[in-house]
């Protein structure tokens, strides 16, 4: 069987308020930085509905029956450096037994080609759901190296989780990779002579850590 890639656009009014205050050049890295952790876990939530469950015996204090625990694989979450850290940073709260990846990588500004310079994964990400998070999916070219890495580290559910993308960088992804499902808050119109999103937010890692 085959089936078409996914990519879920979630279209949450508190999702869009808070993703237009990053857009914002007025809005400072503190608020930036914080405004991404909030968008990251509405952006989990979206991510992680098709989490198994099962039912587990519990005494309320009133009543004994069953009620929904989370069952299945376990989790990990692998944060794209720098900018997805904050990402990872946020949505391990939500799900503090996730193990936590690093992978290293910048794009080059003249070629756009991801550069890698890091990789430390849990070494039984066969064995988990993998959650890999990256504010931008802008040519695409970081998310697909980032995916070839997990895979051959033994990854075999990953999804990617992005604040913004554009069609073309979805295209790579899914052309290379139409087993991951794309999730993101929202679907930007394309890039420019830079390889920035349009409109875009800016450099995430530059408005989340206050580089330049
Ligand atoms: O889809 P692509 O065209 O590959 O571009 C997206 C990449 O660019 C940004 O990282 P950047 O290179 O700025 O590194 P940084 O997070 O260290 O700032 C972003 O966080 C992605 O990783
Ligand atoms: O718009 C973009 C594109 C790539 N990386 C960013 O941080 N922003
Ligand atoms: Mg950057």
């Amino acid at each position: 069987m085959t089936t078409s890639p996914v990519l879920t656009v979630p279209h949450h009014p508190l999702l869009l308020h808070k993703l237009s205050l990053m857009r914002d050049v007025q809005t400072g890295v503190k608020e930036f930085r914080e405004l991404a952790a909030e968008v990251s876990l509405l952006l989990a939530y979206e991510a992680m509905r098709d989490l198994e469950t099962e039912p587990v015996t519990l005494t309320t204090p009133l009543a004994t029956a069953a009620f929904p625990m989370l069952s299945g694989k376990k989790l990990a979450l692998v944060a794209i450096l720098r900018a997805g850290l904050v990402m990872t940073d946020s949505i391990v709260r939500l799900v503090p037994a996730a193990k936590v990846g690093h992978i290293g990588m910048y794009r080059d500004p003249e070629t756009l080609s991801p550069v890698a310079y890091y990789s430390k994964l849990p070494a039984d990400i066969a064995e988990r759901r993998v959650f890999l998070t990256d504010p931008m999916l802008a040519t695409g070219g970081s998310a697909v190296a980032a995916i070839e890495n997990l895979k051959a580290a033994g990854a075999q559910s990953i999804k990617l989780m992005s604040i913004l993308a554009v069609p073309e960088g979805v295209k790579r992804v899914h052309d290379a990779h139409p087993d991951v499902e794309i999730v993101a808050a929202a679907l930007d119109d394309g890039l420019n002579d830079h390889g920035y999103i349009m409109p875009g937010l800016g450099d995430a890692g530059d408005r989340i850590y206050g580089t330049k």
